[in-house]
């Protein structure tokens, strides 16, 4: 059966995310999307293609007049521009048109990516996610942030653009590597701290069934996470003000990413950078100190680091970094901070010295 979520951009019904045990339903969604005659790419890297992308090959091939496929190679590294340019290169190559559609299938990297090739080939050609990452599935993939990597600075270069639709297999989650799965739970504990401590409660207890991907309750975990994500981009779908609050924890997450050369993943550094903000909204007098440790507690329940120990860069200079992130607004940083547990708020009057703390903390 699985799940059905509706999202609306703008005010008006816009793409469906579709929670699956397998990938069966994907031809019979498309279709009913009215794509048949028209060709397919499938947009992957090798990791991922190496394990669904003859399965979905199988699956497409029938139904379209054409299904080709582009393979990059796996990781951060790969989400720039040269890698758009070599997606375009191989669509003008077997004449896509604005009538042909593409297919992420993987994480948030190549889900970023192929968002944003497909909104800038042809000044725009249809898209569909195939999240096949816990990250992808219960965050990347929903609301049409698009974008690539600029000077290694992250997703400096991006269009907000919608899929037409999401559909996801959580089955695919199995061959996942414990530790990027680890990763994806940030951003799935991320959504209980900004917005519903509720569904923080449900991340506490089920930990352990989470950590073994016990099906039923992943796919409430799931489906909670995308509605929470669905009811924010929904309200401010281009970031014009409460979309922000998605971004607790990346602000000094994003630096830290960069300043690892992406040997920390994009969830661990979100995890640290919430630790970072939930320190700041302490020291502001907002959070509890016992609401602090929690947070702490229910990331490392998850495999997720709250401390960078030895990390080869002063705190002045993860500072420096995250000025020069895109969280700059009229030369102050945005940040996000908890109130309480599942309440955030959006502030720019932090001094340097503040958020200076801040890092010195998940620091030491
Ligand atoms: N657009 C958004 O709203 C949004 C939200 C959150 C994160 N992001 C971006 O998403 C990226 C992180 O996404 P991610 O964590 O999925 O990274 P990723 O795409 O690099 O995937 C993580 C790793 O898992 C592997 N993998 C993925 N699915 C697999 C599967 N089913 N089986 C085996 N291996 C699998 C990949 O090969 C990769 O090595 C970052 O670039 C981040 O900036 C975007
Ligand atoms: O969808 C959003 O909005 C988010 O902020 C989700 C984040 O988890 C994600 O990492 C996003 O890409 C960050 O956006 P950015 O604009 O700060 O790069
Ligand atoms: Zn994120």
């Amino acid at each position: 059966m699985g799940k059905t979520i509706c999202v609306s951009y703008e005010g008006k019904p816009s793409y469906h995310i579709e929670i699956q045990k397998d990938f069966r339903l994907l031809p019979e969604k498309l279709k009913d999307l009215g794509y048949g005659r028209n060709r397919v790419c499938i947009i992957t890297e090798n990791t991922v293609g190496s394990f669904y992308l003859e399965e979905l090959k199988a699956l497409l091939s029938h139904m379209f007049s054409c299904c080709t496929s582009y393979v990059f190679e796996a990781g951060e590294a790969s989400k720039n521009t040269d890698t758009v340019g070599k997606v375009y290169e191989h669509l003008i190559q077997n004449s896509f048109d604005r009538k042909d559609v593409l297919i992420a299938l993987g994480g948030g990297v190549v889900g970023d990516l192929t968002g944003f090739a497909a909104a800038t080939y042809l000044r725009g050609i249809d898209f569909v996610q195939v999240p096949t990452s816990l990250l992808a599935q219960t965050d990347s993939s929903i609301g049409g942030k698009t974008g690539v990597d600029f000077m290694q600075y992250k997703n400096m270069v991006g269009a907000f653009y919608m899929p037409k639709l999401v559909y996801m297999n959580i089955s695919a989650l199995k061959t996942l590597p414990k530790r990027q799965f680890s990763a994806g739970t940030a951003e799935v504990i991320k959504h209980g701290f900004i917005k519903d401590q509720k569904y923080t409660e449900f991340i506490q207890t089920h930990s352990k069934a989470i950590m073994v991907q016990d099906y039923e309750t992943m796919e409430e975990m799931i489906d909670r996470s995308c509605r929470i994500k669905r009811d924010v981009v929904e309200q401010d779908p281009k970031e014009q003000g409460e979309r922000a609050l998605l971004n607790f924890g990346h602000t000094i997450g994003h630096a830290i990413e960069k300043l690892s050369d992406f040997t920390l993943y994009h969830g661990e550094c979100v995890a640290l950078g919430m630790v970072s903000a939930g320190y700041i909204s302490w020291k502001q007098g907002n959070l509890s100190l016992e609401a602090l440790e929690e947070i702490e507690k229910i990331l490392e329940s998850y495999g997720l680091p709250v401390r960078l120990k030895d990390f080869p860069y002063p705190p002045e200079e993860i500072l420096e970094t995250t000025r020069l992130d895109k969280k700059m607004e009229s030369g102050k940083i945005k940040f996000i901070l908890l109130k309480n547990l599942g309440e955030a708020y959006i502030t720019k009057e932090l001094t340097d010295s503040e958020i200076l703390a801040g890092i010195r903390y998940i620091l030491q």
